[in-house]
C-alpha cells in the first residue's frame, strides 16, 4: 500500500492532533530504519497505522479482545493498552494489511514484547520520541536513539514505568519483561 492511502484511511480514524502525531511517527520510523537498516517500507505502514485503533470504544475493543482471543490480562490493566492489539487487529480486517512484521509492530507498540524484532523496537521508539512529544526525558531518549537503539528502549521503557509507578497506577507486566530482555540480551556476563 502506497503511503498516501495508508494516511487517508488512518485520517479518517483519527483527531487531528493524532493525525499530527501519526506523521511525526512516521518520519521517525523512517530515519531510524534508514539508521539501524530495517525495512523503511514497512517501518512507515506499521508507524501510519500504529494508533488506528486509538480511538475505538472501550466496550467494542474489550468484545475483540475476548473474542479475537488476545490475553485476558490485558483486561485488568489501563484500556490505553487495548487500541496497539486491536489495532493490529482492525488493521489486518479493515485495511488489508496482512504482513506479519507490520501488525506486530502495532500489537506492540506500546507494551512492547520480550524479544522484540527491529521493526517492533523502532516503532516503539519513533512513538516516543516523534518531534511533537514534550515530555521529561524525551530529550535524553531521542539522544540516545542517535547511536544506541536498544539503550534508549531501555530509558524510554524506564521512564514509562517510573511514570505509571509515581501516579500509583499499575503496570501492564509485559513491559517489565521488555525491560528486562533487553537488559540481559545486552549484558557482557
Ligand atoms: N506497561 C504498561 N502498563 C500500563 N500502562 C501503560 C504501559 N505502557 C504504556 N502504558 C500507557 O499506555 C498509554 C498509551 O501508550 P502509547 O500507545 O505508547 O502512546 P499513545 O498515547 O501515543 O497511544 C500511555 O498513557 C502509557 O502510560
Ligand atoms: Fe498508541
Amino acid at each position: 500500500m502506497i503511503r498516501e492511502t495508508a494516511l487517508a484511511l488512518v485520517k479518517e480514524q483519527l483527531t487531528e492532533h493524532r493525525y499530527k502525531h501519526t506523521i511525526g511517527v512516521m518520519e521517525t520510523a523512517i530515519k531510524l530504519a534508514e539508521k539501524y537498516g530495517a525495512d523503511c517500507q514497512k517501518a512507515e505502514l506499521a508507524a501510519i497505522f500504529h494508533d488506528y485503533a486509538k480511538f475505538r470504544p472501550k466496550d467494542e475493543m474489550n468484545k475483540v479482545i475476548l473474542e479475537q482471543s488476545m490475553p485476558k490480562e490485558l483486561l485488568n490493566f489501563n484500556s490505553e493498552l487495548w487500541h496497539a492489539p486491536v489495532g493490529a487487529y482492525l488493521v489486518e480486517k479493515e485495511a488489508g494489511i496482512s504482513d506479519r512484521e507490520i501488525l506486530d509492530a502495532i500489537r506492540y507498540h506500546t507494551s512492547g514484547r520480550p524479544g522484540m524484532t527491529l521493526l517492533e523496537k523502532i516503532v516503539y521508539l519513533a512513538d516516543y520520541i516523534e518531534p511533537g512529544r514534550h515530555f521529561p526525558g524525551v530529550e535524553d531518549v531521542r539522544q540516545l536513539a542517535e547511536s544506541d537503539l536498544d539503550g534508549a528502549l531501555i530509558q524510554a521503557m524506564k521512564n514509562t514505568i517510573s511514570f505509571l509507578m509515581k501516579k500509583n497506577q499499575p503496570v501492564y507486566p509485559d513491559t517489565f519483561h521488555t525491560y528486562n530482555s533487553l537488559i540481559q540480551s545486552g549484558r557482557i556476563d
